[in-house]
């Protein structure tokens, strides 16, 4: 079996290395790596995988996944540009980091696929966008695409789509937890216990977002079922528009994919 080694030993780092586990890997082909030792030492423990350095990792993986921080991958490719081999191949999650950036600090010809991912691929329901390098071939990409099936689905996408899906899904937990905490906030207003508020509200999201799934619908109609004419539902959308909620949503969307290629040209 093929080691797969898991730089950064973050948030996404994490979640991948329990996503694969859930889904079968052996934890003896997975490696971690990390800056702050006791960190990457308390996830080894965690799942049974093994802690190496950068270098150390680099030369036993056959698949390299990049997880740190945008503004921390040119050092990171600094350090693995001596050992990472022909018939390797390099995956990064970072926001905005181009392919033509990796490529241009790894050794010529190197396989590389950029991925989106979000935080659900915690529970199994991610969803991430991938896109590949100039000499990523077919059987890159799909290994690339089995990863990230292991926590969740994946889309194939032309690169210039990326910073779009940055902002949409690999942000988008956060809006929506966002929203969460302000319906909650209102219940407690309208003197809901908060644990009541919070029970109610994260049953709507999830019962909302299944009828989305499973029915296909399209969220205006999903949204006009509940909208009866003269009542309450109405009376709240109202507010919304008033305040240009909507509006405001695709303005933020469009400053989130702003931002992801600014991260591209290296302003940290
Ligand atoms: N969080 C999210 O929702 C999503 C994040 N991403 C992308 O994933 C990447 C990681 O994000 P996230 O997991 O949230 O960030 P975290 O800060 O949680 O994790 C990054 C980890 O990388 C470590 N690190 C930094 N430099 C190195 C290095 N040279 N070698 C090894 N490890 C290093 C950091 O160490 P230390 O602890 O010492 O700082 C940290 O633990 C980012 O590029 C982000 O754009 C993509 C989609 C969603
Ligand atoms: O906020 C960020 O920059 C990262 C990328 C997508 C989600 N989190």
């Amino acid at each position: 079996m093929s080691t797969t080694a898991i730089f950064g030993a973050g948030v996404m780092g994490e979640t991948l290395v329990s996503g694969l586990i859930r889904s079968g890997r052996e934890p003896g082909d997975l490696v971690v790596t990390g800056r702050t030792p006791d960190k990457v030492n308390a996830l080894a423990q965690r799942y049974g995988v093994r802690a190496l350095s950068n270098a150390e990792a680099a030369d036993l993986a056959d698949t390299l996944v990049l997880c740190v921080k945008p503004q921390d991958m040119t050092g990171l490719l600094d350090e693995l540009r001596d050992h990472v081999a022909p018939g390797n191949t390099v995956i990064s999650l970072a926001a905005g980091i181009t392919t033509e950036l990796l490529e241009s600090r790894l050794p010529e010809g190197t396989s590389v696929v950029r991925v989106m991912p979000n935080t659900p691929a915690l529970v199994d329901q991610g969803m991430a966008g991938i896109s590949p390098g100039r000499h990523c071939t077919e059987e890159h990409l799909a290994e690339a695409e089995a990863l990230l099936s292991s926590c969740g689905k994946v889309v194939r996408l032309a690169e210039k789509h990326l910073d779009a899906v940055t902002a949409i899904s690999g942000s988008g937990p956060a809006y929506i937890f966002y929203v969460v905490e302000a319906m909650i906030e209102a219940g407690v207003v309208l003197g809901l216990p908060r644990a009541t508020s919070t029970e109610l509200v994260v049953q709507t999201l999830y019962g909302a977002a299944t009828m989305l799934r499973e029915t296909g619908e399209h969220p205006t109609v999903l949204r006009e079922q509940v909208s009866s004419p003269g009542g309450t539902t109405v009376a709240a959308l109202r507010q919304l528009d008033d305040h240009k909620v909507r509006a405001a949503f695709v303005t933020a969307i469009e400053a989130a994919a702003a931002r992801s290629k600014q991260l591209a040209s290296g302003q940290g």
